[in-house]
């Protein structure tokens, strides 16, 4: 399903969300760590597109490579074959000081452990990106995005004094701000407890709907991929199925075949 921004003709939405276009894809994207007895092909010729102002999920069991996809799609880690783009960009082409900024300049992240800087406040820590990228934030778009994660009353605090979840909340707030072609979360609610888990993927959810952002997410949670849009399956390193309109139930479902298969075969 293509998420439909709630404010369309919104001059500061970040790109308008035509439902064709694809934020980033891999094609046949390979990835082996190691060689001989330790080698493991953690990608197998994955090819998978995400689309602009749709929130994807990425499942699948311990060690299937989800991780490793993420970090491959992102540009924070090499691959071994096949290509990655980001908008119009094969990150394969690129050398290291150019991948440095397309990941400042174009790419979100969200972590599980927030990695948030202890001294600054939370409106330092989210306008981060930009101050290193010696941009100013505008500030229509830092009011909407901070007031879409509820912390207008919370941005003079340090993440010491602030809640997991509040924490997390900054972490969100930091990777839309410079509006971003793709935020990327790497178990985002796995360090939260179930409320403050919800209201982290309401904001993931609402990023999507209401701002026409694209997220891509790796969960192990069923619960947190019926937030998405889609969902896709990992097994072995290679993409095996794919969900729309995800239900928690349905998600655990097919998530329970992957055990049966393990236990049985
Ligand atoms: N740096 C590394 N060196 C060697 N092997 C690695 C490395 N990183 C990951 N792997 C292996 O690659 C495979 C995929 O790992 P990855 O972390 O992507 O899986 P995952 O699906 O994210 O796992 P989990 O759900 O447990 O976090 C696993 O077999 C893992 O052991």
């Amino acid at each position: 399903m293509t998420a439909v921004p709630r404010f369309p003709s919104d001059p500061l939405a970040p790109r308008p969300t035509t439902g064709a276009a694809v934020a980033a894809a891999t094609t046949d994207l390979s990835k082996v760590y190691g060689d001989g007895d330790t080698r493991v092909v953690a990608l197998d010729r994955v090819s998978v597109s995400f689309r602009e102002g749709e929130f994807t999920a990425i499942m699948g069991p311990s060690g299937c490579g989800k991780s490793t996809l993420m970090h491959c799609a992102a540009g924070l880690d090499s691959f071994s074959s096949g290509s990655v783009r980001i908008g119009t960009t094969e990150l394969g082409d690129l050398d290291d000081g150019q991948l440095t900024r397309l990941r400042r300049d174009r790419v979100g992240f969200i972590f599980q452990a927030f990695n948030l800087l202890p001294t600054l406040t939370a409106l330092e820590n989210i306008t981060l990106p930009l101050t290193i990228a010696g941009r100013r934030p505008d500030p229509q778009w830092l009011d909407r995005v901070v007031s879409m994660v509820g912390l207008s009353q919370r941005l003079g605090h340090r993440p010491g004094q602030l809640s997991g979840g509040q924490q997390q909340r900054v972490a969100v707030a930091r990777a839309l701000v410079s509006r971003p072609a793709i935020v990327f979360g790497d178990e985002p609610t796995g360090n939260l407890d179930s409320r403050a888990g919800a209201e982290v993927l309401g904001f993931l959810r609402d990023s999507v709907t209401e701002l026409g952002q694209t997220v891509v997410m790796v969960t192990h949670d069923p619960v947190a991929a019926g937030y998405a849009d889609r969902v896709v399956f990992l097994s072995d390193g290679r993409l095996v199925d794919e969900m729309a309109r995800p239900t928690p139930e349905r998600v655990l479902d097919r998530m329970k075949a992957f055990d049966t298969r393990a236990h049985t075969g």
